[in-house]
């Protein structure tokens, strides 16, 4: 039996596909697993019932990982889940802040008593009156799940698209249109856009990256668009640009205090994600991520601990290990075992920074001591034995 908390709510075509197993409960501290979307998880104590938490989403900003890796709690995200609700949004962005619509809609509804408003409509027209994308030069910062597909959907449009990323996987790179230009530095792309857009993490590295300087290298009259994170972009700086003209509108996905209302920003309530389709697939993505590593230790998608995979134990007896990436620890599990004569049947290690997982199947049942003196080694962070 396994008991699960969701600190968000969670679509329904995930809790759906859980088994009987899984019960939810009113406690956090009681869960063996926490659900979670956008909230707030640097505050939050663990218990060490705690064996994992899925944020059904991409960014991963909201969870603190180095704390939870410490803990041995692992930590997934669904990427791609929700890459095409986002793209879609994207668009509907750069569409909002090349012709003025949001004006245009609200003059038809402060005129809706208007018995002439058909005919007025044709002389007010006029004010919201914009330009098109074809033709224009897009510049997407971040090539990964998200950005792939706003840089291919540029290239529909009959954009010119630039693309900069320098860490891009070679999974993502294949997905990209051959039409799109390799930008080698992130300058190149900000001198030639008229529309930029961020898809990166908001990463400590990534933080601020728009700012007073990357403002001014950008042509006058730029987009900038961030469906990314609100810390990406120096408001105040971007507020300067809005008034003096540098940047045409900022399309931001998320309301702060300082951007709320500026004038030239259009700004939308954190929407990106949110489509039914976008929410079944990170719920029924988290959901198979959790029941995978829960039941059998196969880890996927784990953004603090390396992905590693032995499908299921058949006959044989399981135990997963949490613990550092250092010297010797694969020696010191194995002599354990071997002193209690035990036959390893199939073992896994792999390794993601300072941390690493052992996944080690034997083909016989693992007695409480065995399991007590893997735990009491140095450097093993959590143990379990899976039946
Ligand atoms: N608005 C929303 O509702 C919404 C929804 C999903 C994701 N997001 C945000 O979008 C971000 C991206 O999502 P994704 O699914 O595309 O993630 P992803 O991991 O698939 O792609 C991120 C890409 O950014 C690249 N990158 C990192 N730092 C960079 C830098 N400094 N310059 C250029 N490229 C850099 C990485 O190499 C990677 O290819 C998430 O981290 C999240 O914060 C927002
Ligand atoms: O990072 C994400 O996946 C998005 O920002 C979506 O967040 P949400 O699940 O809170 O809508």
């Amino acid at each position: 039996m396994y008991h699960y908390y969701c600190l968000n709510p969670i679509s329904e075509v995930g809790i759906d596909a859980m088994t009987e197993n899984y019960v939810p409960v009113s406690d956090p501290k009681k869960a063996d697993a926490l659900l979670v979307r956008s909230a707030g998880m640097h505050d939050m104590e663990f218990s060490p019932e705690l064996k994992a938490i899925a944020r059904a989403g991409a960014g991963v900003n909201n969870i603190p990982l180095e704390r939870c890796a410490e803990e041995g709690i692992v930590v997934f995200n669904t990427p791609g889940a929700n890459a095409n609700g986002v793209k879609e949004l994207v668009v509907a962005g750069m569409l909002l802040a090349s012709r003025d619509i949001i004006g245009g809609i609200n003059w038809v509804q402060e005129n809706e008593e208007d018995g002439n408003i058909a005919k007025d409509t044709e002389k007010a027209k006029k004010a919201f009156a914009g330009c098109e994308l074809e033709g224009k030069k897009l510049g997407v910062i971040g090539l990964g799940a998200i950005g792939g597909l706003v840089a291919n959907a540029g290239i529909h449009l009959g954009m010119e698209v630039f693309g900069y990323d320098p860490y891009v996987s070679v999974d993502a790179a294949w997905r990209l249109s051959r039409n799109i230009h390799h930008a080698k530095t992130v300058d190149e792309l900000y001198k030639n856009c008229d529309y930029i857009t961020l898809h990166v993490p908001a990463t400590e590295s990534n933080r601020g990256m728009i700012d007073k300087n990357s403002l001014g290298l950008m042509k006058k009259g730029v987009v900038v668009l961030n469906f990314a994170r609100d810390v990406l972009v120096n408001e105040e700086d971007m507020i300067d640009a809005l008034e003096s003209g540098q940047v045409k509108h900022y399309v931001s996905d998320f309301p702060t205090p300082v951007i709320a209302g500026v004038k030239g920003a259009i700004v939308i309530p954190h929407l990106g994600a949110s489509t039914a389709e976008s929410e079944d697939n990170c719920a029924r993505m988290a959901v198979r991520e959790l029941m995978d590593y829960l039941e059998y230790g196969n880890i996927k998608n784990s953004v603090n601990y390396p992905d590693c995979d032995m499908g299921m134990p058949g006959d044989n007896k399981r135990i997963v290990l949490l613990h550092y990436n250092k010297p010797n620890m694969l020696g010191q599990f194995t002599k354990i075992l071997a002193d209690d004569n035990m036959n390893i049947a199939d073992l896994s290690n792999k390794s993601k920074g300072a941390y690493a997982y052992t996944m080690i199947d034997i083909d016989s049942d693992i007695p409480a001591n065995v399991e007590r003196d893997l735990r009491n080694i140095k450097g093993v962070l959590k143990v379990r034995v899976l039946n």
